[in-house]
């Protein structure tokens, strides 16, 4: 294994994948091109990773993108991507076309109470803060104590969590509350389709890159049969349905400079 997590089986995975014609690079944000922050407005990009992600951007039939659960407008600002990168913001719903449908007034009015909700628990609860965003908006409470958060947590689940409408993900010291469906797997499908790519490889480090994960086919067999030629890369632990992993945002790094590398026009 190298020194950032790639193992042999990755290795021969993206050896693979990079023989292969038209594909389809995609990365989350947080997490996996930014490290961790306490606060959202301070997750910057890993400079080389996302040097990485624009020079695969740059190689013959090679398409890429950052698929987050940011707004599309803070995506693009906080991370100072753009063009030739593909950017899909909240949770896969929101691209360079905006949402498929805007909000109905009813769905404007459920995030505006939500909204309330969650500023009220974040006056009461220290440490806790909302950040808002046009389909959603989310809980954060990283910098809350522990008990302090599990609290935050639990009125935000016992409350508007469970109001109708209302698309509850949990996330990395978070709870995200949306007025419409969304999926990072339909995103990819959109993109894999539009493009028209062989093949699609997609990391991401949290419970909302799950729904990506389940629409990658799988290389090992589970569940089509071997015809999988697509590469998911869970970053860091926790249970997951993507086929390989790896240990931190470095692992990031090195998978997107290993895939630069070697695409054709490298
Ligand atoms: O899909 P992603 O690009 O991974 O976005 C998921 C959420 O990321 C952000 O929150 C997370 O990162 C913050 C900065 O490192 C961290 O403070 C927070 O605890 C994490 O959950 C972002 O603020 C959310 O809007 C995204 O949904």
């Amino acid at each position: 294994m190298s020194a950032h997590g790639i193992g042999d089986e990755l290795r021969e995975a993206l050896d693979d994948f990079c023989r292969l014609g038209r594909v389809l690079v995609a990365s989350d944000y947080d997490g996996c091109i930014a490290p961790i922050q306490p606060r959202p407005e301070l997750a910057v990009p890993n400079p080389d990773s996302l040097a990485a992600l624009l020079a695969c951007a740059e190689r013959r039939d090679t398409l890429a993108a950052m698929i987050s659960g940011r707004a599309r407008d803070d995506l693009a600002a906080i991370s100072g991507a753009g063009d030739p990168l593909v950017l899909v913001g909240s949770h896969g719903a929101e691209f360079d076309t905006g949402f498929d449908q805007p909000l109905t007034v009813d769905q404007q009015t459920l995030l505006d109470r939500i909204i309330a909700e969650f500023r009220s628990i974040a006056e009461k609860i220290p440490g806790t803060s909302v950040e808002t965003k046009p389909a959603s908006t989310t809980l954060h409470v990283r910098n809350a104590t522990p008990e302090d958060g599990d609290v935050a947590l639990q009125l935000a689940n016992d409350g508007p969590a469970g109001w109708h409408g209302v698309h509850a993900t949990k996330g990395k010291a978070v709870i995200e509350l949306a007025v419409i469906e969304t999926s990072k797997g339909l995103a990819l499908d959109r993109l894999r389709e539009g493009y028209g790519a062989e093949a699609v490889l997609y990391l991401g480090d949290d419970v909302t890159d799950e729904k990506a994960f389940a629409h990658l086919l799988r290389r090992d067999g589970a569940p089509h049969d071997g015809r999988g030629k697509d590469v998911g890369i869970k970053v860091g632990d926790g249970k997951t349905a993507a086929e390989f992993r790896v240990p931190t945002t470095d692992g990031v790094t090195a998978v997107l400079e290993y895939v630069a590398a070697h695409r054709p026009g490298a």
